[in-house]
Parts: C-alpha cells; sequence; structure tokens
C-alpha cells in the first residue's frame, strides 16, 4: 500500500476510521445509529465517547513510532503496550466499563504505530507490522494452562479450548484479513461510503474467525455458518441488490434473535477503513469510485 498522507494526520486518521465503522448501518451482531444489535450495554454514543477518549493514546502512538531508532521492532511495540493498557482504561472510564474498543486499542494502535515508524524510515507497513509483532502468540499464551481460570480473557480460554489464536495470531500474521481479503476489496468497491463498508465487513465475516463470535455461540461450529451466511450476501450482490440488502435485514434479525457479536470483524474493518483513509481511496466521507 502506498500513502502520500502526513503523519501528522494519523491520529485523526484513527479516530475517524472508529467513527465510521460505528456508523456503518445496518451491522449484524454490531451496535450502529438505527440499532444495538446483540449489544444491550452499548449504543452508538457509547462508541463516539470511546472513540474520543483515545484520541490522546494514538498521539502518543505517533510519537513513540516516529521517534524509535531501535533496530529490534519488536521493542517499538512492548513500548506502546503500556500506553494501550492505559488506553483501555479511559475507555473504560468513557463508557462506564463497557468495553467498546478493547480489540481496536491494540490493533489500531499498531497500525498508527507502524506507519509512523514506516514513514519516518521508508519501510512498507505490513512488514513493519510483522516485525513488531514476532512472536506475540508464543508470549502472550506461554504458560497459559498455569493461569487460574477465573483470570483467563475470552481469547486466551478460546485458544486453550479450540487453539483459536484470534486478534493475537491475526496481528502476528501481518493482518491478512485486512490486506489479502478487506482492503483488495474496499478498494474495488463503488457508491455511497456506507455501502462499500458494508460489503467490506461482510468479506471480512466471510474470511476470519472472531473470537466474539465464537464466545457468544459458545462453540467455534458456528464459525463455518457465519462464512456461508456472509458469502451468501457477497454472492447474492450485496449492498447493491434487493437480495443482498433482504439477505443482510434477516442476518441483523437472526444475530440479535441468537445474541451473536461480530466485534473482532467490526475492528477488521476500523483497520480497512484507516487504511483506507490513508491510501485515499476513503477521502472527506466521499468515496472515489
Ligand atoms: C492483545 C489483547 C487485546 C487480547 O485481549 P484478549 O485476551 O481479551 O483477546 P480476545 O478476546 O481474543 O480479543 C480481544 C478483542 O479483540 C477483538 N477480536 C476478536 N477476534 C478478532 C480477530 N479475529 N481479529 C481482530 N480482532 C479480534 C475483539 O474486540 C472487539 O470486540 C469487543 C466488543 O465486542 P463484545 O462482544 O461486546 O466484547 P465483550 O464485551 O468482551 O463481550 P460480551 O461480554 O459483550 O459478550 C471490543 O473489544 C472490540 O474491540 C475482542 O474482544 C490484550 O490481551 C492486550 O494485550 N491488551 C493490552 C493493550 C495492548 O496490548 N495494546 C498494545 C498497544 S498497540
Ligand atoms: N459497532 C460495534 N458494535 C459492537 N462491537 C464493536 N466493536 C467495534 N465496533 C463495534
Amino acid at each position: 500500500m502506498t500513502t502520500t498522507k502526513p503523519t501528522e494526520t494519523l491520529a485523526t486518521d484513527a479516530l475517524r476510521a472508529l467513527l465510521y465503522e460505528v456508523s456503518v448501518t445496518p451491522k449484524p451482531g454490531l451496535v450502529d445509529p438505527a440499532s444495538q444489535g446483540p449489544h444491550p450495554d452499548m449504543t452508538v454514543f457509547t462508541f463516539i465517547d470511546s472513540a474520543l477518549s483515545l484520541q490522546p493514546y494514538f498521539t502518543q502512538c505517533v510519537a513513540v513510532g516516529t521517534a524509535f531508532t531501535g533496530s529490534d521492532l519488536t521493542d517499538l511495540f512492548s513500548r506502546i503496550r503500556p500506553f494501550g493498557v492505559a488506553a483501555e482504561h479511559a475507555m473504560r472510564a468513557a463508557t462506564n466499563a463497557v468495553n467498546t474498543h478493547k480489540g481496536a486499542i491494540f490493533s489500531l494502535g499498531i497500525l498508527v504505530t507502524a506507519s509512523a515508524y514506516a514513514a519516518q524510515v521508508g519501510l512498507e507497513l505490513r512488514p513493519t507490522v510483522k516485525e513488531m509483532l514476532q512472536g506475540l502468540t508464543t508470549h502472550d499464551f506461554d504458560g497459559l494452562a498455569d493461569k487460574p481460570s477465573d483470570q483467563l480473557t475470552a481469547g486466551e480460554k478460546l485458544y486453550l479450548r479450540d487453539g483459536i489464536t484470534g486478534i493475537r495470531g491475526e496481528a502476528e500474521a501481518g493482518y491478512p484479513t485486512v490486506f489479502d481479503m478487506a482492503l483488495p476489496a474496499l478498494r474495488q468497491s463503488t457508491g455511497t461510503l456506507n455501502q462499500p463498508l458494508l460489503d467490506t465487513l461482510l468479506t471480512i465475516v466471510a474470511n476470519s474467525t472472531d473470537t466474539n463470535l465464537v464466545k457468544r455461540a459458545g462453540s467455534a461450529d458456528i464459525v463455518p455458518w457465519a462464512h456461508q451466511q456472509a458469502q451468501d450476501y457477497l454472492t447474492v450482490g450485496g449492498s447493491k441488490t434487493a437480495a443482498g440488502w433482504a439477505k443482510l435485514v434477516e442476518l441483523n434479525r437472526v444475530f440479535e434473535r441468537d445474541n451473536l457479536s461480530l466485534g473482532g470483524s467490526a475492528d477488521l474493518l476500523i483497520l480497512t477503513a484507516f487504511l483506507g483513509l490513508r491510501e485515499g481511496i476513503i477521502e472527506n466521507d466521499s468515496f472515489s469510485l
């Protein structure tokens, strides 16, 4: 990917990506301006407050990425992790302790930091991300079996039970769902901004393992079902056809009825929107054809 946008706009583009994602409607399994979906503890306003609470964090990520001069990029990741933990506290302070953007804090913080560093040294973004996160899953999951079960996070439990690496596996591999599937789909999309982002979300759902979905469903068996539902939507034309809209309305109903969350997929859409903003595919709330 290439970007000519200045580093000074990175933090703002991160906030725009967070706000654009929650504004897209109608999103199955997720909060949008028209529906809370399967999230009775969150509204679109919770996400707006959450996003704005993260502005200092993204500014910190830009500063750390720009100033880094070390040779081992895993040190760059280690330097921002404490800021990420602090950002989680800021998020919970802004949302009455609700988890809106925990995953987005992790993933978007990495992309913002890597973008600032890569621009400073003239490197490509994705290799920079992979170097920063080398060994992440091994590091984070090492000794997990000895951790008290009541202290395990959702992702850690799913790794122990199903071997699902979730956000960590996606990140350490350099976000293949984003770079190899979602961003190419966004580049080829047309229409109003809402439509390409909807079709990109369902492209993500069709091609990734969302640990929120698995957690809510109680079994990884939900994943092939979700892949098929999203693919069916895309096959009938997605947001561009009446059949696609009918499928989307039906998916919204089923995900809400069955309490199924796509929080992880939403985060990957946030990353894709951020990269779309950096590449100029998305400009000033318009969408280049
Ligand atoms: C590295 C951590 C962030 C990992 O945290 P954890 O051990 O909790 O791991 P997971 O549960 O596997 O994932 C955490 C969140 O990551 C998102 N996610 C899930 N699957 C994927 C995926 N395949 N690719 C990318 N991202 C994924 C998801 O976050 C989003 O969903 C949450 C909102 O949905 P909801 O269903 O409401 O979630 P809950 O409230 O938790 O469930 P309910 O109670 O409602 O049922 C929200 O977080 C979205 O962002 C997963 O939830 C962490 O360990 C860590 O290190 N954090 C410190 C910060 C840090 O390291 N920062 C680094 C600076 S760069
Ligand atoms: N719109 C959304 N609804 C629920 N969880 C999310 N995580 C990130 N965006 C979300």
